[in-house]
């Protein structure tokens, strides 16, 4: 099959990364399950498949301190029983950021991943690059937050913008994208767009709708807040509306989107009412408009629902129509008892009442 080199789709993958990628306690082998599916569905032959190479100090450096990364790379041999001193605390590692042996190895790696990713789009071999193992979006320069090190989504935008002028960051994963919006609020080269669940208490509690850029960067950082319970139609309807209005004032010259799988239905998260099928839609708006587009993931702790929500995504990509039965496979058990590529949603409530969606509307598209 002839694919001209524009329309090719890289993706991220090598073994020892899937590996390390598995050795991020409470992750597990999300990451094998997520490879396995795409595998199985034969949709990795129909890519260009980039080994990472992990990225190096000065890489991380162009975001994160030195500081910060001298004490995360001398956490390396670090073993469950050592304490956590206060120097780790300080920069957020021990506890919301787990820390284990190989987790430098691992933070590199995956910020590699995501560099290795955004060199497919600058050095024009590939329009689409994916990095399902990236995306770990809270991490700010000095300091490891909500189970994110390095922030890789930070540096992929920072190698686009090397090659890209404007750069237009969405964030669909549950939780606000806070490091990213963070690292680009007075700029108005990075437009940071986000979706998320916005209540009191719930992690990391910025992303109001109040929050819009500040100095050049002002309107250049949209935010909006969602509650319990959206159903993929209220989503995918308001996130149409959103996109292209942000398309249309801000006309990006490439694209970088964040798929955290962590607002699916049956997530521990509990929190949002997803399927597969709102992710995706607003995926193949993105494709749309057939621009460079990065493509990360990010949160997602219902590991099979995570890997045929991104295996779905990846057939999008790749334009291959999916059975809606599991291939027999390794982990094919892992998928019991429906063995079913697509999710159902709950009969859960939907707290976002038409006023509210109503009311986010008009403040954000005016
Ligand atoms: O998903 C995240 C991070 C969520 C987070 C924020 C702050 C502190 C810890 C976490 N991670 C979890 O809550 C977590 C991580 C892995 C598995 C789970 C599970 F219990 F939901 F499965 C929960 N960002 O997009
Ligand atoms: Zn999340």
């Amino acid at each position: 099959m002839s694919t001209s080199d524009e329309k090719q789709v890289g993706y991220v993958y090598s073994e020892e990364y899937v590996d390390l990628c598995c050795k991020m306690p409470r992750l597990e082998d999300r990451a094998r399950l997520v490879h396995h599916l795409i595998q199985a569905y034969n949709l990795v032959d129909k890519m260009k498949v980039a080994r990472p190479k992990p990225a190096s100090i000065e890489e991380i450096c162009a975001f994160h301190s030195s500081d910060f990364v001298n004490t995360l790379q001398a956490c390396h041999n670090f073993d469950m029983e050592d304490e956590i001193t206060s120097e780790m605390t300080e920069y957020g590692l021990g506890y919301d950021c787990p820390l284990f042996p190989d987790v430098f190895s691992y933070a590199s790696f995956v910020t590699g991943g995501t560099i290795t990713a955004a060199r497919l789009l600058t050095s024009r071999c590939c329009s689409i690059a994916i990095n399902w193992f990236g995306g770990w979006h809270h991490a700010k320069r000095d300091m490891a937050s909500g189970f994110c090190y390095c922030n890789d989504v930070v540096l992929g935008v920072l190698h686009l913008k090397t090659v890209f002028d404007k750069i237009l960051y969405i964030d669909l994963d549950l939780h606000h994208g806070d490091g990213v919006e963070d690292a680009f609020l007075m700029t108005d080269k990075v437009f940071t767009l986000s979706f998320h669940k916005y209540a009191p208490g719930f992690f990391p509690g910025t992303g109001s709708i109040s929050t819009i850029g500040k100095g050049k960067g002002q309107y250049y950082t949209l935010n909006i807040p969602l509650k319990d319970g959206i159903t993929d139609q209220k989503y995918t309807d308001l996130f149409h509306e959103v996109f292209t209005n942000v398309m249309q004032a801000f006309q990006p010259n490439a694209v970088v989107c964040q798929f955290g799988a962590d607002g699916l239905v049956e997530d521990p998260m509990r929190s949002f009412n997803l399927t597969s099928l709102s992710l995706g839609k607003c995926l193949s708006d993105i494709l749309s408009y057939n621009l460079p587009t990065l493509c990360l993931g990010g949160g997602g702790y219902n590991f099979t629902n995570t890997a045929k929500c991104w295996c779905y995504l990846t057939s999008i990509i790749l334009e291959q129509k999916l059975d809606t039965q599991i291939p027999e496979h390794q982990f094919f058990d892992r998928y019991g008892p429906d063995f079913e590529l697509f999710l159902s949603p709950s009969n859960r409530s939907d707290t976002n009442e038409s006023s509210y969606v109503k009311e986010i509307r008009e403040k954000t598209l005016g």
